[in-house]
């Protein structure tokens, strides 16, 4: 029996982790590579799970399909205890959660059509049912064309496609992803994940992804969980969570994104005092509405002509623009004053990085 509770957040949420834990290796010597894990994949989102390797995300997707089994905690899928289900419950289960690989595990005696059609001849489908099928699949991955074509004749992209056709196949409610790009350059990757975002907005199909590019998390994920040592020590909206990062394995991530590292002729000349006459140098955030207003013509008229723009970038984090301004100008109380207000007044997350002269 469910209670309402449970019931509401199974309707509300594909997946739940429940008080997960898992170890592996004997009681004496086990090794905790999941600890304490509660956290709910929201229906037709697309999240993401971001960690640096070792972090426990492969383990974590794992018992999504019941490829590994909790110690202790519950992965309910679609409002069925994953644990609870004895092997024709588990390939039912696995019928529909589809995945997709980083290194692709197409088979290399089959053709596209012919790896598409694989899990629908396993699952006893007849093969007019099975053309019916395969073929829409392949146009809508862009590939009618391939149809014929083995692997070792395909590029790593068309790979891919190849892929995530086989695991709409059986017409999943759930897509898995592991590190389904990270073998990719950034332009196929590019691709791909269009590809994954065009098809979570036609049919609704919840995304779960593990990745440790925060470049894929920030294009296509609405929500996400940051994992360090089996631990989620961060999650959230992706747009919250990237431009208010917490924790400092957040921030280690979001350092290596292009665009987040200060000009070097910046950092060399950045002092932490301020020096007579210096100047200040501080990074402005902005979000949403206020990153398409004409802030700069603004914050001129504002500071005066006296202000340097020393870096800025524009960008979107899960469909939501966002921006980022270094700006430097004079360290005079007065000048500080009259651009604290204007932060203010504008909504805008401003951070003293420190004075230049
Ligand atoms: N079958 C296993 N037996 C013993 N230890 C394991 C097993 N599977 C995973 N581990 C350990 O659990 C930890 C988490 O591994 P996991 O593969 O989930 O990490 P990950 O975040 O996916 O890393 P990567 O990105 O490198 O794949 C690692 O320390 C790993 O060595």
């Amino acid at each position: 029996m469910h209670s309402d509770s449970s019931n509401a957040a199974n309707a509300a949420n594909t997946v739940l982790f429940e008080g997960i834990s898992k170890r592996f290796g004997a009681e004496d010597k086990s090794f905790t590579a999941l600890d304490a894990i509660d956290f709910a994949v929201a229906r037709g989102s697309i999240t993401g799970i971001i960690g640096r390797s070792g972090a426990g995300k492969s383990t974590l997707i794992r018992l999504v399909n019941g490829l590994e089994r909790p110690t202790s905690g519950k992965v309910i899928v679609d409002g069925v205890n994953v644990s609870d289900l004895d092997e024709a419950g588990l390939r039912a289960l696995r019928r529909s959660v589809g995945m997709i690989f980083q290194h692709f595990n197409l088979l290399s005696s089959r053709t596209a059509f012919g790896n598409v059609a694989l899990p629908l001849e396993i699952a006893g489908y007849d093969k007019e049912a099975i053309r019916g099928r395969v073929e829409p699949l392949l146009d809508l991955v862009g590939l009618s064309d391939k149809r014929d074509r083995y692997p070792a004749e395909l590029s790593g992209g068309q790979k891919q496609r190849v892929g995530i056709a086989r695991a709409l196949a059986t017409q999943p409610k759930l897509l898995l992803s592991d590190e389904a790009t990270s073998a990719l350059d950034p332009e196929t990757t590019q691709s791909i994940l269009e590809l994954l975002k065009r098809i979570n907005a036609e049919f609704g199909l919840t995304v779960l992804l593990i990745t440790h590019e925060m470049e894929v998390v920030k294009a296509i994920t609405s929500d996400v969980a940051v994992i360090d040592e089996g631990i989620i020590v961060e999650r959230g909206h992706t747009f919250d969570v990237f431009t208010r990062p917490q924790h400092p394995t957040t921030r280690a991530l979001l350092a290596g994104l292009p665009g987040s590292k200060l000009p070097a002729a910046l950092a060399f000349t950045l002092r932490p005092q301020k020096t007579a006459g210096g100047r200040v140098a501080v990074r402005i955030t902005f979000f949403g509405r206020t990153a398409e207003q004409p802030l700069i013509s603004r914050l001129i008229q504002t500071l005066g002509s006296d202000i340097n723009i020393i870096a800025g970038t524009v960008d979107e984090i899960g469909g939501e623009p966002y921006g980022s301004l270094i700006i430097a100008y004079a360290a005079d109380d007065a000048t500080i004053a009259n651009a604290d207000k204007f932060f203010e007044a504008n909504g805008l997350v401003a951070e003293v990085l420190g004075y230049v002269s």
